[in-house]
């Protein structure tokens, strides 16, 4: 467990810094592998990150694929769906000739089928990602690995790449990536701002069954994380 915790005077320079990053992962998975590919997480937080990032000039947009690390089952129209936050705030300018692999495949329920839909989208993924930023919610939860998720030790122990989770926190159904998908990945950034997040992150480095604190999983396992904090 390697915790590289990063503190930044404001929202504004943290997005820039992540960017900066995440686009040095990018450009370095570029040269050494022909293409890039990172999962971003979706919620309230990331939206400054993605304008910064999409803004980003020096970078083979074409050579990149962006997905998420989980969704709400909602379709691309729905204010609650990541893709469309993705697509809005950072698949612009520069960035809008990257691609996009979404994770709903369509339907109510992210049932057997939907969920192999998707699996057989992200088959041509690369192997390893340059960057995943994950986030967190007060909860303890990260990616969709929400406590009290029907699938969740699923969700942190199996290849994936992707499964459904049902959680009373979660509001609507989701999919997520599986933690073992995510670890395979240059960077690993979580990316939290306030007072409040650093308390749970915090609580969370402490003793603790990680079902009752999710991101403990990410926090306890072989991967250096590197924590983006402000307040
Ligand atoms: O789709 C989602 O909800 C997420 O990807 C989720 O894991 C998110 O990162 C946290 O819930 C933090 O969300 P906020 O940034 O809104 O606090």
């Amino acid at each position: 467990m390697t915790i590289d915790r990063r503190t930044f005077a404001d929202k504004p320079t943290l997005a820039a810094e992540l960017a900066e990053a995440v686009a040095d992962r990018i450009r370095a998975a570029i040269t050494e592998r022909g293409m890039a590919a990172i999962a971003v997480s979706g919620g309230s937080t990331p939206s400054r990150f993605f304008q910064a990032l999409g803004k980003t000039k020096d970078i083979d947009w074409s050579k990149v694929i962006v997905t998420l690390v989980d969704e709400r089952w909602v379709d691309e129209t729905s204010d609650r769906s990541n893709a469309l936050l993705v697509n809005e705030r950072m698949l612009q300018g520069p960035a809008a000739t990257a691609r996009f692999f979404p994770l709903y495949s369509g339907g109510d329920e992210p049932d057997a089928d939907a969920v192999g839909r998707t699996n057989a989208l992200l088959a041509d993924l690369p192997e390893q990602f340059a960057a995943v930023v994950l986030g967190m919610g007060n909860d303890g939860h990260t990616a969709s690995f929400f406590p009290g998720g029907d699938t969740l030790d699923a969700a942190l122990h199996t290849e994936g790449p992707t499964l459904a989770i049902h959680a009373p926190g979660a509001g609507e159904p989701r999919i997520t990536f599986t933690l073992p998908r995510l670890l395979r990945t240059d960077g690993l950034y979580l990316h939290i701002e306030g007072e409040e997040k650093a308390e749970v992150l915090d609580k969370a480095l402490g003793d603790g069954p990680t079902e009752d604190m999710p991101i403990r999983a990410v926090l306890r396992s072989d991967h250096t994380v590197t924590v983006y904090w402000c307040p």
